[in-house]
């Protein structure tokens, strides 16, 4: 895999055009999109539709988490729009997970990649605390990427700093995708789990999922050229 193409760009915007005009100036060859709850929920399906027309690969993260039946169709119509990759919430358990994946093998190879948020990046120990759980944020982590695993998904949201053990844990097949990526020096925003692109890099993440860094940068393409040439060199 090209250390381009392990890059997936965040849209979360107001406006549509705004989206439109920094996917125009990229190359689906560099890079993948991901839509989320923000522009899902102004602009819909169609607006998936739009990306892929302009022959973006689109991650679908609307982080699914309801009774297995709900989730399973939800699952099913995302594969029907052709989205790339799409994701529940691993703590809605095995059986709604195992429900989302039986739901795709009539999609044979063509079926999108289906994986698991753990711990969302914007969490740290005191927010797990306030939740009843008295496990470290990695422990919490690796409990749910091993349920996620025995359920027969491809891989977890995780943080990057969960990625070393992960992949011993698991092997390098299980895909590890990685929001709070954080160029060196970039704000941290709300995000508490972070690395550096080629931090993530090293420890070997598969797909990193960056949004602000470049989105909110007022050169946007000159900011995923920099994470395009720290990942190149690294
Ligand atoms: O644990 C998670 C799961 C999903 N996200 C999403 O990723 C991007 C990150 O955007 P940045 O601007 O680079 O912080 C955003 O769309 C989140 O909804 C996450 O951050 N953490």
């Amino acid at each position: 895999m090209s250390c381009q193409t392990r890059v997936v760009v965040a849209l979360d915007f107001e406006q549509k055009a705004a989206a439109l005009n920094l996917v125009s100036q990229l190359d689906p060859a560099l890079c993948r999109l991901k839509v989320g709850k923000e522009m899902f929920t102004h602009f819909g399906p169609q607006f998936v539709q739009e990306l892929q027309q302009r022959r973006f690969e689109v991650f679908l993260d609307l982080k699914f988490h309801d009774i297995p039946n709900t989730v399973a169709k939800a699952v099913k119509a995302a594969a029907d729009l052709g989205v790339w990759m799409v994701n529940v919430h691993a703590s809605g358990g095995s059986k709604m997970m195992g429900a989302a994946k039986e739901s795709l093998v009539s999609y044979g190879t063509d079926k999108p990649y289906l994986i698991a948020v753990t711990v969302l990046t914007s969490m740290e120990q005191s927010d797990l605390t306030e939740l009843g759980i008295n496990l470290t944020p990695e422990q919490q982590v690796l409990k749910l990427a091993a349920l996620t695993k025995n359920a027969g998904l491809d891989g977890v949201v995780c943080s990057a700093q969960e990625a070393t053990l992960l992949k011993q844990q698991f092997g390098n097949a299980f895909c590890l995708v990685t929001p709070g990526i954080r160029p060196a020096n970039a704000s941290q925003d709300d995000q508490k789990r972070v690395m550096t692109p080629a931090q993530a890099l090293a420890v070997g993440v598969d797909y990193m999922v960056i949004g602000r860094p470049i989105t909110k940068a007022a050169k946007p393409l000159d900011a995923l050229d920099a994470i395009v040439r720290e990942l190149a060199n690294a």
